[in-house]
């Protein structure tokens, strides 16, 4: 089971609530956004998630009251991130790929250093698609707090608890929680104190992630609004200079501030970051025969791919009683016309026997053929179907409208199985009873 502990922070609940934080009662001005003079002399900024004219059901945005405006900067100067990429130099693979676990060329480091691209859908610049990334993040006194214009952040932890002082407050999470930082929210994201942080970050170039309609599930189920925790209003302590790394169009932009960007004494507004506990999820499945397609798993959606279909869809495969009867009960073999990346975030996934490990990845992009592989299909075709409970497991998968495309990085990995196709051999041809 996912160990979950959680630390005396204060969090506030509700998914795209609109909601408000005073870090110094007071500090937020009442029955209105800017005043001539706000409380203490903040100064007041507006930071939007969509643009102004959005229906007021998607519209996302937040006041904040800083003790600088995040205008007064100096000249950003372009750094190299190394391997935190926004395009990838290869050509989309025509085999199924997998990372059976982190690259081990992952050097831990300050984030934004310490990342690995692993691979890329759709297009930064056509703000479509997204990103998968292994993270390694080790403690650094003089890490930069980093903001990116570029794409929401969902950071899936796989390793050890990451902290996250966001402008509107502190996040931490552990191994089975998920943050969503949104575009533009700056942070310092850190390991525990001696400690080293890792995981998977995926970054969300489109439309922000929502919670997905329910259909004739109800009114309830999934992931419930409630259990989405925002931070409460904490400037951080850091004293003198702070740099500040800007993500923007695929490139890093650096700039020293004399103080921390991380300078917001109060907030309201419904563009805020989170975090989410997958054990949370209600689990709805069959109870009675077949394998349910697995949008029923879906926590966190992001509309706008071509022809009406999502841009991103993420679902995770969590512990869960398994009742069908009759039934093959992993996924059966598939080609699906969306793209899939999937992770693992501890124990094993139920249709790999091995060479799949927490960090690792596998991509089976539009109409790949995949599913158990050979001993997989053996045991779940000839075992007794008792009531069973799906134990110690955390795997999820990405789906994109476009294909992933793999870096060199991870193609040319250690980490990266090279025969990943041996998972699908050992099938026996079926042989058709003679005709009469
Ligand atoms: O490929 C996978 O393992 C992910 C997946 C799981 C499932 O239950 C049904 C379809 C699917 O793509
Ligand atoms: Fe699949």
């Amino acid at each position: 089971m996912l160990q979950h502990k959680e630390e005396a922070l204060t969090y506030l609940s509700g998914f795209g609530n609109e909601l408000e934080s005073e870090m110094i009662p007071g500090a937020l001005p009442v029955g209105r956004n800017s005043p001539q003079q706000a409380p203490f002399g903040l100064y007041v900024e507006q930071l939007s998630g969509s643009p102004f004219v959005t229906p007021r059901h998607l519209s996302r945005r937040s006041w904040l009251y800083k003790q600088m405006p995040t205008a007064s900067h100096g000249a950003f100067v372009m750094i190299d991130a190394e391997d935190f990429l926004s395009e990838s130099a290869t050509v989309a693979e025509g085999n199924r790929i997998r990372l059976q676990r982190q690259p081990d060329e992952l050097v831990p480091a300050a984030f934004p250093f310490g990342v690995v691209t692993l691979t890329i859908t759709g297009s930064c610049a056509g703000r479509s698609g997204g990103a998968v990334h292994a993270y390694a993040i080790s403690e650094d006194a003089d890490a930069p707090a980093f903001s990116n214009a570029d794409a929401e952040m969902l950071w899936i932890p796989t390793t050890s608890k990451l902290r996250c002082h966001t402008e509107f407050g502190v996040l931490e999470i552990v191994p089975g929680e998920i943050a969503l930082i949104p575009r533009g929210v700056k942070l310092l994201a850190q390991p525990e104190k001696g400690g080293e942080a890792r995981g998977y970050l995926i970054e969300n170039y489109g439309q922000p992630f929502q919670l997905p309609d329910l259909g004739p599930i109800g009114a309830n189920g999934l992931a419930a609004a409630r259990d989405f925790l925002h931070p409460v209003a904490q400037v951080h302590d850091r004293r003198g200079p702070m740099r500040w790394v800007n993500k923007f169009a695929g490139s890093f932009w650096a700039t020293d501030l004399a103080f921390t960007p991380l300078d917001v004494v109060a907030w309201r507004g419904n563009y805020l970051p989170c975090k989410y506990d997958l054990s949370r999820f209600m689990v709805v499945n069959t109870v009675s025969f077949d394998h349910a397609d697995p949008s029923i798993f879906t926590v966190l959606t992001s509309a706008g791919g071509p022809a009406g279909a999502p841009n991103l869809e993420i679902a995770i495969f969590p512990p869960r009683w398994q009742v069908a009867e009759d039934t093959f009960r992993p996924p059966w073999f598939h080609r699906n016309t969306m793209s899939e990346a999937m992770g693992l975030v501890v124990g094993k996934y139920e249709v790999r026997s091995d060479g799949f490990q927490p960090g690792g990845l596998a991509i089976h992009n539009c109409m790949m053929g995949h599913g158990p592989d050979a001993s997989s299909w053996v045991a779940a075709s000839t075992r007794k179907l008792e009531p069973e409970y799906l134990l110690g497991t955390m795997a999820f998968v990405l789906e994109s409208a476009l294909p992933f495309v793999a870096t060199t990085k991870a193609l040319e990995s250690t980490a990266r199985q090279n025969d990943y196709h041996s998972a699908w051999q050992g099938f026996q041809r079926v042989t058709l009873p003679e005709k009469a």
